[in-house]
């Protein structure tokens, strides 16, 4: 039976390696995290990540052949086939302190399997790195190796969007696999190859050289978010002139050559990937004296600044200027619906920039937890202005109770269905919704009586 050992138990090694096992009922699949916590909630019946269809695939082979552990060494003395999927964030000091990625987790697991494995093995570089750091995690392996241990490295970068981990791991458009190009290296791609092949349709798995792969991942990242910032670079262009943005998102995404996905005007981009992704790529850019590369994907960035920005003064300018002692509700905290996940929400920027104004701010949002929504806030504000400024309500109709304006901020599909009418009887008046989403009716919500804005539109 072949073994798989997966060591990071997070948003990526979780699903994926849980759909394996949930596919390949011959393999043997052991998730090892150095996270206790972690590893007792997906060991639970309360999951540690929410994915819509990911407790299903979970609860149909754990105890069976998929295993979740704190136990590093012994899955990956037993596994023939290791995947990192450890995070690798922002550096936050030091060299590249603020765009490069922060490699210290890959090298540790790297370093743990050159340590304690006893027979040769495939590692699988899952999480999302730099280009060329296959090579780094080479040297390690091979200056550790003893006793004719072979090590040969993939890169296998991971495209699931969070959300939609499940049906994007079952249907995925694409499986990439890097190797080297030498007979080991080419064996070693076809030993993953065989795995992904249990499900996934041979013309769909990608073979190609090692660096191609690598940066295939930080590419495919760095053109979705692109599309969004233009989308909202032309928001602006929508708000001045009364062009509508959603009109011209149609318009352009009919042409077969542009296609009509990813060109969703928003507040701006969250989520632990696209920002932490593009900065990797400036930063690699400059490393290879390429600056005016460097300048040209840092612009997606700070268009994505600048979006969030400009939404948050046209909140406070049309609420006369101020904000100071005003209710404000916010819909939706997590960077995107169906994920409690928050990490580089757009929310927390504006949630932040109310605080400072020095509003009253409300927040409701479906699936994040209270704490986290308080340890990201406090993360950039004092705890006295969060205890004093901030509530966490669980109830939309509640959270909305007394407030001057409705911020959305997450495309949660329940928002689109609340009872506006009972809203609006709970509010001061004139009554603010501000769209980031472009989710609502906003004839309908003008029709009750509320003043209604979006982005990209001017109504
Ligand atoms: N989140 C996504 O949607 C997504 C999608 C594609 C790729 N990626 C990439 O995948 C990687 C992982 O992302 P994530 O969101 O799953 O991160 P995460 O923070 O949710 O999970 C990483 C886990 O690795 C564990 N870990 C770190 N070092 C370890 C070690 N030495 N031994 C054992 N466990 C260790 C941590 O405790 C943590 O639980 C990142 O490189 C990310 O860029 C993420
Ligand atoms: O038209 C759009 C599409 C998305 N978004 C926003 O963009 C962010 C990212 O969304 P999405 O890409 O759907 O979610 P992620 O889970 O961040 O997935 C991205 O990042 C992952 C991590 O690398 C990759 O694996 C995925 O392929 C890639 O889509 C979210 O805030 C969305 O609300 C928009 O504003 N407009």
């Amino acid at each position: 039976m072949t073994k798989i050992c997966c060591i990071g138990a997070g948003y990526v090694g979780g699903p994926t390696c849980a759909v394996i096992a949930y596919k390949c009922p011959n393999v043997q699949v052991t998730i090892v995290d150095l996270n206790q916590a972690r590893i007792d909630a997906w060991n639970s019946g309360n999951l540690p990540i929410y994915e819509p269809g990911l407790d299903e695939v979970v609860f149909a082979c754990r105890g069976k052949n998929l295993f979740f552990s704190t136990e590093v060494d012994k899955a990956i003395v037993e596994a023939d086939l290791i995947f990192v999927s450890v995070n690798t964030p922002t550096k936050k000091s030091g060299i590249g302190a603020g765009f490069a990625a922060d490699l210290a987790y890959v090298e540790s697991a790297t370093r743990r399997i050159a340590q304690v494995a006893t027979s040769s093995k495939i590692v699988i570089e899952k999480s999302t790195v730099p280009c060329r750091t296959a090579e780094s995690m080479r040297t390690i392996l091979e200056a550790n190796s003893h006793d004719g241990i072979r090590f040969d490295i993939l890169s296998n970068p991971e495209f699931l969007a969070e959300g939609t981990a499940v049906p994007d791991l079952m249907k995925p458009d694409r499986v990439l696999i890097g190797s080297l190009q030498t007979p080991e290296g080419i064996k070693a791609q076809q030993a993953l190859a065989a795995v992904y092949a249990n499900w996934v349709p041979k013309e769909k798995i990608i073979t190609m050289n090692l660096w191609s792969s690598e940066l295939s991942k930080l590419a495919a990242n760095a053109l979705l978010a692109q599309r969004i910032s233009s989308i909202n670079a032309l928001s602006a262009i929508c708000e001045a002139t009364g062009a509508d943005v959603d009109e011209v998102a149609y318009a352009c995404g009919l042409d077969t050559r542009i296609g009509p996905k990813f060109l969703k005007a928003s507040v701006g981009f969250g989520g632990s990937c696209f920002q932490k992704d593009i900065l990797n790529l400036v930063y690699l850019s400059e490393s290879l004296h390429l600056p005016e590369v460097a300048a040209y994907w840092k612009q997606v960035v700070d268009m994505n600044e600048y979006q969030k920005s400009r939404f948050s003064q046209r909140i406070v300018k049309r609420l006369f200027n101020t904000i100071t002692n005003k209710n404000i509700t916010v819909f939706g905290f997590a960077f995107k619906k169906n994920t409690g996940d928050t990490r580089e929400s757009a929310a927390i920027t504006l949630v932040n920039y109310f605080l400072q104004e020095r509003a009253n701010i409300s927040i409701y949002d479906p699936k994040v937890d209270d704490d986290q929504i308080r340890a990201d806030i406090t993360e950039l504000a004092p705890v006295e202005a969060f205890e004093k400024q901030i509530k966490v309500v669980h109830d939309p109709y509640q959270a909305a109770k007394g407030a001057d304006a409705i911020v959305v901020l997450t495309e949660w599909d329940e928002f689109k269905t609340l009872n506006y009418e009972q809203i609006y009887a709970g509010m001061n008046k004139p009554a603010f919704i501000f769209d980031g989403r472009l989710i609502l009716d906003s004839k309908k919500l003008r029709d009750i009586g509320f003043q209604v804005e979006v982005i990209g539109k001017t109504l």
